[in-house]
């Protein structure tokens, strides 16, 4: 019988999933603090986690990584509220198999849940022909996305959908163009765009798509784990490499590499990736003997490259070899005449996904769609999707299985913050046309949330390191904390 450990500290929910899971058949435990859990979790391995974002003693990223480093088999399931999507995001592309937003749903947790554990049991019989893997100062690797975990996407399914935008038109073009050459290029755009997903289509339709796409996300590998997911190591040469192994270069010979987030790549790497990209060899950590590797290196960042390499942060000399070809993803509110076309076809692969039938969106369902300001892209349209279809009873998608966050949104757009705070709400009588809440009218709650918005921008960037945050921000560690705490931002 699988194990599930629920960590939340709303004791109803604890006790309504222990319920409810129990009945499913599943062994269930459940904790209502972070320490309380891990102190569990060191005394038996569970199959699968269910762990709350907001626990009162430790943030979510640093549970799932905790519990990624005692057991990095467990599935971890986040559970967040609508607001903090965000950051549960970053928790998916730190290990977390998916989040759920609250209010829960039984059919939503279960078919998580399910998937969750068949991703597990799958993964687990694929390694058992694996080679094995050792991280430095662990044991056993626990990279989310170990290599070539993020392999080629189509194969499983995944269509990929152009709209009818004119950012469409000349992305299909650009696409088309590139495709064939073997130029680096260097994606750009927001969180949930779709990078990997061009950077996977260009592979596809390239003279490499025989081989293999090997996508690795360096903003989720710690800096000692990435040089040796990049370039292999071989035995001894730290702590830990119990085995020799070859690295991500090595597996995508012939095919495509897909550097997701390079402006994580430390110095160290990055000097590693120079020789890749000017002399096509590498060199195993711990090893003297040079590896020519034949891969064509498409890179993905959403932040300003230019501005990490005018910073020193990013070697100049790197960014002019892989930025042959630059292509920008537009944020989806900016092409809103794509957004439906990519909710119906969300529709579609939710239908299958979930064995139902649903035929479409209600106006009103559709209207909200549209006049959303959709942070997280086309994975945020994705999952609220997918949820939908899961609520909806009848044939059409009604507005009112959106989150309320959807149907009404009060939040405050980047560039609304950079040109000081707007606090926008939408007259439903009006769709589209924005309405300013009477709190804008207020200068401290402006520069306040102006200020709150800033920080969380300047987060993300950072791939929410506080430290480097707080450099940016030009203001010191304690400064930055007291502000966290301050506008309630947990991370
Ligand atoms: N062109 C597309 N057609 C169909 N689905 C897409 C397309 N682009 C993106 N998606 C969907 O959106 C999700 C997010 O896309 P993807 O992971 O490529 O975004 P990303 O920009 O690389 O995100 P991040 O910067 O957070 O890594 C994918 O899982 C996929 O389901």
């Amino acid at each position: 019988m699988e194990k599930i450990l629920i960590i939340d500290d709303n004791n109803d929910i604890c006790l309504l999933l222990e319920r409810f899971l129990s009945k499913q058949g599943y062994k269930t435990a459940s904790v209502q603090r972070g320490d309380d859990g891990l102190v569990l979790l060191r005394k038996e391995a569970f199959e699968l986690v269910i762990c709350d974002f907001k626990l009162p003693d430790i943030d979510g990223l640093e549970m799932l990584r905790r519990i990624k480093v005692m057991h990095p088999t467990t599935a971890v399931i986040i559970i967040t509220g609508y607001s903090d999507v965000r950051m549960a995001v970053q928790t998916v592309k730190h290990g977390a198999y998916d989040y759920v937003t609250k209010p829960l749903y039984p059919d939503e947790i279960l078919y998580t849940i399910k998937a969750a554990l068949e991703r597990r049991a799958q993964s687990l019989n694929q390694s058992k022909g694996a080679p094995a893997t050792a991280a430095p100062g662990t044991t056993k690797v626990s990279t989310t996305k170990p290599s070539p975990a993020k392999t080629a996407l189509t194969p499983d399914g995944k269509r990929f959908i152009f709209g009818r935008s004119r950012a469409a038109e000349q992305l299909q073009k650009h696409i088309d163009l590139i495709a064939p050459t073997d130029m680096s290029v260097i994606i750009t755009g927001e969180t949930g765009t779709g990078k990997e997903f061009v950077a996977n289509a260009i592979h596809l339709k390239s003279k490499r798509a025989d081989k293999q796409f090997v996508a690795i996300d360096c903003g989720a590998l710690g800096k000692e784990l990435a040089g040796s997911e990049l370039f292999g190591h071989v035995k001894g040469s730290f702590t830990g490499a119990m085995s020799d192994k070859a690295g991500s270069f090595e597996f995508a010979n012939g095919g495509t590499i897909f550097l997701d987030e390079i402006g994580n790549l430390s110095y160290d790497n990055q000097i590693k990736l120079l020789r890749v990209l000017q002399e096509r060899k590498i060199r195993r950590i711990g090893s003297n003997q040079d590896i020519p590797v034949d891969v064509r290196i498409i890179v993905a960042t959403n932040e300003d490259l230019r501005e990490a390499v005018r910073q020193g942060k990013f070697r100049e000399d790197i960014y002019h070899r892989i930025a042959e070809f630059e292509m920008h993803l537009s944020p989806l509110r900016e092409r809103k005449s794509d957004i439906m076309i990519f909710a119906e076809h969300f529709l579609e692969l939710a239908n299958q996904q979930l064995e139902k039938d649903i035929q479409g969106f209600e106006e009103e369902a559709k209207d909200k769609l549209k006049e959303y300001y959709w942070h997280g892209n086309l994975r945020e349209l994705q999952n609220v999707v997918k949820r939908a279809v899961l609520l909806t009873q009848g044939d059409y998608i009604e507005a009112d299985v959106l989150p309320h966050e959807i149907i009404s949104p009060q939040y405050f757009t980047p560039e609304e913050t950079n040109a000081g705070h707007v606090q926008v709400n939408y007259d439903p009588a009006r769709p589209g046309i924005p309405v300013f809440s009477q709190s804008a009218a207020n200068l401290k709650s402006v520069s306040e949330n102006a200020e709150r918005a800033a920080i969380l921008k300047v987060l993300e960037k950072t791939g929410y390191n506080k430290t480097k945050a707080a450099e940016v921000l030009n203001i010191d560690r304690k400064t930055l904390y007291n502000k966290l705490k301050a506008y309630d931002i947990h991370l």
